[in-house]
């Protein structure tokens, strides 16, 4: 599958600048990537992209419309085109077999992706979908200064934990700096509290570094430690193209990271929703057959083996299943007449009509629910549960 890069990053930090010479790096190396620009503001695209928000929505008529500021708009923007999203994957999904990477450029409020219900639905439905790379741009020689790279990081650090995605963290723009300060402060933690101790800005000419600002970037870095090993550093230069196949390179191994690692955590997370679904589902349909006067066929029948219980429909259901396949088994039943419905007993005296023996419950119960439906086809109440069991059935 190829990987999907979501490129993201603070205002002017070269994100665009970064997907147009990604996407050129990678045309160069006759690998064309999938481009997709969620940035609903920007006014020019430097790189043909495959798919654009725009095309879909006018960012301008959202703002005339709805009445909202530039930010509003971005946020109401994406939310509309995430309503898309499926149509988009499934364009996204015809086309993989013709390109190995999948680039997304975001927009320049990083809070309107990273925080918007609408950013957590589209980077998810990639993330289902493909193995999926969180690119963090970062501006280094916007970063020299301790608090900025600070910030920065606790923002990196925020993202990672909000989506759970692998994250590569790019330090752009190193034509104008080199990114090695950055990668020594990530590494040797002594480095970073000798930068802060020197930083005119953070200290007076007495403090030495126990100035309250000081402290609490050194307690920060302290606590970010953790958070740096799991991180891969690269440094590029959107202008030049230095250190693109550094990026590259970290993209495989984070894919790879991905599937041994995220995926499984992922998938463990999808079934604990579908886990929970399915035990919600099972209570209310409890509720209901309590509603419909279906009782628990312990009382009725007491003294019965716990597996003669019928509680719920899915448990009717899985019932009428086994004494079918003993019946096909046995040549008992006749596979045209395999079509059955549900319905369930109308209990006029508030009690439950089976009395029969347990064992004979168990045996019968197909029949005893086509009697059952039979008997009570001519109320109007019946049709109605008829309908219940049928759109039960069919869920
Ligand atoms: N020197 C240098 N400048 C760069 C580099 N990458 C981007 N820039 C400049 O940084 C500025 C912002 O670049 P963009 O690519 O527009 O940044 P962005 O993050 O997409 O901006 P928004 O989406 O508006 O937040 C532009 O002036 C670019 O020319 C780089 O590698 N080196």
């Amino acid at each position: 599958m190829p990987a999907t890069i979501i490129c993201i990053g603070m205002a002017g930090s070269g994100k665009t600048t970064f997907v147009q010479r990604l996407n050129s790096h990678l045309h160069q190396k006759k690998t064309p990537p999938y481009v997709i620009n969620l940035d609903p503001a920007v006014l020019k695209v430097p790189f043909g992209c495959n798919i654009d928000i725009r095309d879909s929505i006018n960012y301008k008529k959202v703002m005339e419309d709805y009445n909202l500021g530039p930010n509003g708009a971005i946020v109401t923007s994406l939310n509309l085109f995430s309503t898309k999203i499926d149509q988009v994957l499934s364009i996204v999904k015809k086309r993989s077999d013709s390109f190995k990477h999948c680039v997304v450029d975001t927009p320049g409020q990083i809070e309107c992706f990273v925080w918007s219900a609408s950013g957590s639905i589209i980077t998810e439905s990639f993330a289902t979908e493909f193995p999926t790379v969180i690119a963090y741009i970062i501006d280094t020689p916007r970063s020299a200064n301790p608090s900025t790279f600070m910030s920065n990081m606790l923002y990196a650090c925020s993202i990672l934990y909000k989506t759970k995605l692998p994250m590569i963290v790019v330090f752009n723009k190193t034509d104008v700096r080199d990114a090695q300060f950055a990668k020594d402060w990530m590494t040797d933690f002594e480095a970073f509290q000798d930068s802060l101790r020197s930083n005119a800005e953070l200290n007076d000419e007495t403090s030495n570094g126990s100035g309250y600002m000081a402290s609490l970037i050194n307690s920060m870095s302290l606590m970010l430690e953790e958070f740096y090993s799991t991180l891969d550093v690269v440094s590029c230069s959107a202008y030049t193209g230095e250190g693109f196949d550094d990026f590259l390179k970290a993209v495989d191994d984070k894919v790879d990271e991905y599937n041994d690692f995220y995926q499984k955590e992922r998938d463990r997370i999808v079934q604990e929703k579908k886990d929970k679904e399915k035990k919600d589902k099972d209570a209310q349909l409890t509720h209901l057959m309590k509603d419909l006067g279906l009782k628990d066929k312990k009382k009725a029948a007491s003294g019965a083996a716990d597996k003669d219980e019928v509680d719920v429909l899915s448990d009717l259901e899985d019932e009428i299943e086994r004494d079918e396949k003993a019946g096909y088994e046995h040549g008992l039943i006749d596979l045209e007449d395999s079509e059955r419905e549900y319905t369930f007993q109308e209990d006029r005296t508030g009690e439950v009509r089976d009395e029969e023996d347990a064992s004979e419950v168990a045996k019968s119960i197909q029949q005893r629910y086509q009697q059952a439906f039979e008997s009570t086809a001519k109320t109007a109440s019946s049709s109605v549960a008829e309908d219940i069991a049928k759109y039960i059935n069919g869920a």
